[in-house]
C-alpha cells in the first residue's frame, strides 16, 4: 500500500481536488478525502483545519489543499500546529518546499493554475526528500517558535 494523502477542498477547488485524487489513485497513493464534495458554496477554512489537524496527528501523511487561488487554505492550515503549508504556484517551488522548508502540506488555487500544472506540482512535491543538515536546523527553529506562541 502507498502513503497516504490527506486531501481537502472548497467548492472552488472541487473539481481539481477530483482530478488529483484520479491521478494519485492510479499511482497508488491512499487516499482520505476530508471533503467537500460538491460545487456548493462552503468556507475552506473548515477543510484545511481537518487536513491539517489529520496531518498534524499523523506525520506519515501529508496533506494537499485546493481553493480558489489557495490562499485562504495555506493561512487556515498553517494555524494548525506542525502544519507547515506551502501555496506553490510554480514548479521550483514546489520542489523547494519539500527540499528546504519539509512542507507537510501542498496548497494550491483552481483558480490560478490549470490541472496539468497541479499534477506536475503534485508529483515533484511527493517525489521531493528534505535535504537535511541546515534545513533541518531552519525548520526545527520553526516548529520551535510555534510552541511558544500564545
Ligand atoms: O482563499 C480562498 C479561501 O479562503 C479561496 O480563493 C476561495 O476559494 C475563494 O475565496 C472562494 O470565492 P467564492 O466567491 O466564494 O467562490
Amino acid at each position: 500500500m502507498g502513503e497516504t494523502i490527506v486531501i481537502g477542498s472548497d467548492h472552488a477547488g472541487f473539481k481539481m481536488k477530483e482530478f488529483i485524487i484520479k491521478q494519485l489513485q492510479e499511482n497508488n497513493y491512499v487516499i482520505e478525502d476530508k471533503g467537500t464534495y460538491n460545487e456548493e458554496s462552503v468556507d475552506a477554512g473548515i477543510y484545511a483545519v481537518l487536513v491539517g489537524e489529520e496531518v498534524a496527528t499523523h506525520p506519515e501523511k501529508r496533506g494537499i489543499l485546493i481553493c480558489g487561488t489557495g490562499i485562504g487554505m495555506s493561512m487556515m492550515a498553517n494555524k494548525v500546529n506542525g502544519i507547515r503549508a506551502s501555496l506553490v504556484t510554480d514548479l521550483f517551488s514546489a520542489q523547494m518546499t519539500r527540499a528546504h522548508n519539509d512542507a507537510n502540506v501542498l496548497c494550491m488555487g483552481a483558480r490560478v493554475i490549470s490541472e496539468h500544472m497541479a499534477w506536475e506540482f503534485t508529483k515533484v512535491w511527493l517525489d521531493t526528500e528534505h535535504l537535511g543538515g541546515k534545513y533541518t536546523k531552519r525548520v526545527q527553529a520553526m516548529m520551535e517558535y510555534e510552541k511558544t506562541r500564545k
